[in-house]
């Protein structure tokens, strides 16, 4: 799969490991920033990486911040993009299982990169169910029209 990343400067080292990862997965990486430890604003690095998904450039995201909260925030305000925040593989399973979630945000400032590899290894794994979640996502669908 072509998978976007992205960071702010509180989730620059996660982002690396995360990377390597996908690599190692068989996966093709699309780094949009940031790509330095300096200060910049999360919703400047959401935004080019729910573009990229929601138009079909890339077919998933993964973002990354101090908490992974802000960066969510941002992506979710864009139209298409279901991103959501797992700290546990109970939730990555799910996010992607019965909510078919395009991107998926982690703060490295909140877990380790053991726990956040598993969350990715299993959250790029799970396809969506579709069936009586397809119906619920459709209504999440039509609260952006
Ligand atoms: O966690 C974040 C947003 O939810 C960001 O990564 C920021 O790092 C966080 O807001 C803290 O900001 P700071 O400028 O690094 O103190």
């Amino acid at each position: 799969m072509k998978v976007a990343v992205g960071c702010d400067h509180g989730g620059l080292h996660l982002k690396e490991e995360i990377k390597e990862l996908l690599s190692d997965l068989g996966h093709d990486v699309e780094d949009f920033g940031t790509y330095t430890s300096e200060s910049c604003d999360y919703p400047d690095i959401a935004v080019p990486v729910a573009n990229a998904v929601v138009s079909g450039e890339m077919d998933r995201g993964i973002l990354i911040c101090g908490t992974g909260i802000g960066i969510g925030i941002a992506a979710n305000k864009m139209k298409g993009v279901r991103a959501a925040l797992c700290h546990d593989s109970f939730s990555a399973k799910y996010s992607r299982a019965h909510n078919d979630a395009n991107i998926l945000t982690m703060g490295e400032r909140v877990i380790g990169p053991g726990l956040a590899k598993d969350i990715v290894t299993i959250w790029m794994a799970t396809d969506f169910e579709g069936g009586r979640h397809e119906r619920r996502v459709e209504k999440i669908k039509a609260l952006e029209k």
